[in-house]
């Protein structure tokens, strides 16, 4: 199975939710569009065990912009069309750049890419004021896409009344909740993996 992992914004959490995926799966991890260095690529690599595989980027900007102003100024051309699936018979890890919303181009969305994937969506919510909207507005495009969720990861200080409300209108289970840590490292990656096994197999036995 791939799944595509997303965020209600940028800064959210994706690459440290991917790379737990990546480690708890044992998937193939791809970023189709990195804009701006440290490539998330990167930090996976530090991130994750060394024998599990990285893809390289369809398109790699230097310009930490949103895809569609970097790759202007870059004279690039990015569409949804130039995003096929690389060759692995393993589960994938698939990271978006910023939110379901951030441009490609002038006419196309990261969202619109989704479908070329055949994966399942995870959808990170960094809890801050203001995160209930920005999430539930994400839930909302994802519905009217018809897309499947497979669930979401909380990135933050646990805060039960936006979780709860949350869950409610999504109709998905959390997956995870990461807690705000000292440093990110193979360590902490490797405990949220575990964790993350725990409650996907618990998801699993209760149908
Ligand atoms: N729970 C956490 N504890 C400590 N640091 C965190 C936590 N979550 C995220 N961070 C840090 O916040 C920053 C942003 O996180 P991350 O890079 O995962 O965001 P992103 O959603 O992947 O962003 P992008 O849209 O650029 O891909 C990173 O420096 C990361 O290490
Ligand atoms: C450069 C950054 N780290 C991301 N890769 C791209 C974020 C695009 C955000 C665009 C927006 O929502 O305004
Ligand atoms: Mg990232």
């Amino acid at each position: 199975m791939n799944y595509f992992i997303s965020a209600i914004g940028t800064d959210s959490g994706k690459t440290i939710a991917s790379a737990i995926l990546v480690e708890a799966l044992q998937a193939d991890y791809w970023k189709p569009i990195q804009a701006g260095r440290p490539t998330d690529s990167d930090t996976i690599r530090q991130l994750v065990s060394e024998h599990l595989v990285i893809h390289p980027e369809r398109h790699l900007l230097e310009t930490p912009a949103s895809p569609h102003a970097a790759a202007a100024v870059e004279e690039k051309k990015i569409q949804v069309s130039d995003f096929n699936l690389p060759h692995t018979s393993n589960s994938l890890v698939i990271e978006g750049a910023g939110g379901l919303m951030v441009p490609i181009n002038n006419d196309e969305l990261i969202v619109d890419m989704i479908p070329r994937f055949n994966a399942e969506l995870i959808l990170v919510s960094n809890i801050y004021l203001g995160s209930i909207n920005h999430t539930l507005l994400s839930l909302e495009v994802i519905k009217s896409r018809g897309y499947p969720l497979k669930g979401i990861i909380f990135n933050g200080i646990s805060t039960p009344s936006t979780e709860s409300i949350i869950l409610k209108y999504a109709q998905v289970p959390c997956l995870l909740h990461i807690k705000p840590e000292g440093q990110i490292d193979p360590v902490v990656i490797k405990k949220y993996a575990n964790e993350f096994n725990y409650n996907w197999n618990e998801l699993a036995r209760k149908g």
